[in-house]
């Protein structure tokens, strides 16, 4: 049986480290503060940033959460980031996805400031990432919490095969650049990949974030694989499943992440460290 790669024991530990150095920051009068952006109603996303909210009061982050309604538009969400551009109390910017569609999440995106760009989605960033340059940048909070677990769990990337199921610019793609920078062979797959799991049963780390409930089962999955599910779904019992199908997967690999508990609390607590960065880089030069 796979060995259970623990997300939240690992997010705990980087929360103490990022306390720490938010007391540090005090210490030196610096409040690091991060702003919040939610449009609509999207229930899954209302929990998502209030998790978020909360954590960062937790850890002594300064944190706002703006809320609009559905139909706000493009030009307020717009004054308002140049207004977080501005704010000296703010040092990350995160609008959360998915946006409703009226609205030019690009254009929002490109105004961030890339250097209060907490989620690293401004191109800016993500050129920084494709370029594998080493200086400090912000990246997507997801993959970059992945990279911390499989660190943690010392999985070695060199050399190793890597397949990534799923090329969103929140999780996919910048999951895919990570891996390459970390010397590993990548394969980018999606839901629509002919024959996946030929391409599946290549990996030794299989990272998952596909959308799809259950995409992944076990004569899928290649013997002593890494696997991580980043994969959320809701099932009517109201509990939470990922895009693997853990009961087949987990005895065929080395280690797992579960849903919940995997991923899910390593993205939060990324996203409070790359905060704590933002808000250090910014007064180092
Ligand atoms: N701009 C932007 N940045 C994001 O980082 C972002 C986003 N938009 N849109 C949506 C996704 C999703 N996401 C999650 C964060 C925490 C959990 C999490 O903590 N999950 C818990 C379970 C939580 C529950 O019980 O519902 C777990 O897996 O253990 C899940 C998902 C951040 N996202």
């Amino acid at each position: 049986m796979a060995i259970l790669i623990d997300g939240r024991a690992v997010a705990k530990e980087i929360n103490e480290n990022t306390a720490e150095r938010v007391a540090r920051l005090a210490n030196d009068g610096i409040i690091p503060g991060l702003a919040v952006i939610l449009v609509g109603e999207d229930p899954a996303s209302k929990i998502y940033t209030r998790m978020k909210d909360r954590k960062a009061k937790k850890l002594g982050i300064h944190s706002v959460l703006s809320v609009y309604p559905e139909d706000v538009r493009q030009e307020e969400l717009l004054h308002d980031i140049r207004q977080f551009n501005e704010d000296e109390l703010i040092n990350g910017i995160l609008i959360q996805e998915p946006l409703p569609d009226h609205l030019d999440g690009n254009e929002l995106l490109n105004t961030i400031d890339p250097r209060k760009d907490v989620d690293g989605f401004h191109p800016f960033n993500v050129g920084r990432l494709y370029n594998n340059i080493k200086e400090n940048y912000p990246v997507s909070c997801t993959p970059r919490g992945i990279m911390s677990l499989l660190k943690h769990y010392q999985v070695d990337l060199e050399g190793a095969h890597a397949v990534v199921v799923g090329r969103s610019i929140l999780v996919g793609k910048p999951m895919a650049a990570l891996l390459e920078n970390a010397n590993a062979t990548v394969t980018v797959a999606n839901r629509y990949t002919r024959n996946l799991s030929e391409i599946t049963r290549q990996a030794d780390v299989l990272v998952v974030a596909a959308g799809v409930k259950h995409l992944i089962t076990g004569e899928m999955v290649k013997k002593g694989a890494a696997v991580i599910d980043v994969g959320i779904h809701r099932l009517k019992d109201k509990t939470l499943t990922g895009d693997v199908d853990f009961e087949s997967v987990a005895p065929v690999a080395k280690m797992i992440t579960p849903v919940p508990g995997g991923v899910g609390p390593m993205t939060i607590a990324t996203l409070m460290e790359q905060t704590v960065d933002l808000t250090e880089w910014s007064h180092n030069g």
